[in-house]
């Protein structure tokens, strides 16, 4: 198993915000996990990179308890968007390479092989005409597709990224689909976070519902993005909260797995929310 979330339960200030979550991800698939503002998605996949203080519950990456997991450069996450050039006097070229880090160790200079894979990796999302310029200079769609390059170049076996489309133009998301078509072809694993499937939807072999901090539909995808963004509104108004800063840092040095004290919730599988959506 790629990743395993088991009853994992994450709160802020006492209120939960993942209520005994499980998802179990095997190599080759490719998830999306669909919900509403605020119901918790995001907060999952940050559970599941270490970035979101458990509670209870538990998380394995290729087998591995969170706590004990050293494997960081096996994963490629990009974060929600904030901004790749947001006061970064970096160019493409070096935010990319960033991503072989983890893989080279801090110290050591860039190979020939990790020259290789950052170029690869901007070929891939259509940016290698643009290495030598500074990110700030680039549209929100081309420097989302800089982190998912700077993923990408790592050469991970499981990409996780939160929101990769969001507002992003459509030329970005077709360049972006290609790529990850790409991954998944060469054994990749894929867990992403949407609100609008766009042309990843041909890519997913799987969607997971989050509601209100629980998973109320883990199967099939759905046939239409009527159905991507289900009671956006109403779960939209019951959860919004002020959120602070700081998302953490990732990878993180260590893990943060904690006690497994949370509950078992059933998840409904193969039902699409209408009929278990609250
Ligand atoms: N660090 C935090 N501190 C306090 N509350 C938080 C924090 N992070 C998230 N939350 C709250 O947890 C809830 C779930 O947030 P999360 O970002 O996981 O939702 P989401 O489904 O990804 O939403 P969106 O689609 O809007 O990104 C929200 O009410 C949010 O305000």
């Amino acid at each position: 198993m790629v990743l395993q979330v088991e009853r994992a339960v994450v709160a802020y200030d006492g209120r939960p915000i993942l209520d005994g979550v499980s998802l179990s991800v095997r190599a080759g698939e490719v998830v999306a996990v669909l919900g509403a503002n605020g119901s918790g998605k995001s907060t999952l996949v940050k559970a599941a990179m270490g970035l979101a203080p458990l509670v209870g519950g538990e998380v394995r990456l290729f087998g591995t308890p969170l706590k004990k997991f050293r494997g960081w450069h096996r994963i490629g996450y990009v974060p929600q968007r904030v901004g790749a050039g947001a006061g970064v006097p970096a160019t493409v070229g070096e935010v990319v390479a960033e991503g072989r880090l983890a893989r080279r160790g801090f110290l050591r200079p860039a190979s020939a092989a990790d020259r290789r894979a950052v170029a690869d990796a901007l070929e891939a999302v259509g940016l290698a005409d643009r290495a030598r310029e500074p990110v700030s200079v680039l549209s929100g769609g081309q420097q989302q597709r800089v982190l998912i390059a700077r993923a990408v170049a790592g050469g991970p076996e499981l990409l996780v990224l939160d929101e990769p489309t969001a507002g992003v133009d459509a030329v970005s998301q077709d360049l972006f689909a290609g790529c990850l078509r790409r991954f998944v072809a060469q054994g990749g694993t894929v867990v992403f976070v949407a609100h609008e499937l766009g042309p990843l939807r041909p890519l997913i072999t799987r969607a997971v519902v989050v509601n209100r901090g629980e998973i109320v539909h883990d199967g099939a995808p759905p046939a239409d993005d009527d159905h991507v963004h289900p009671h956006a509104a109403a779960a939209h108004a019951a959860l919004e909260v002020a959120r602070p800063a700081g998302a953490g840092v990732w990878p993180p040095a260590d893990g943060r797995a904690h006690a497994a004290t949370g509950d078992a919730r059933t998840v409904t599988a193969g039902v699409w929310p209408h009929a278990t959506a609250v």
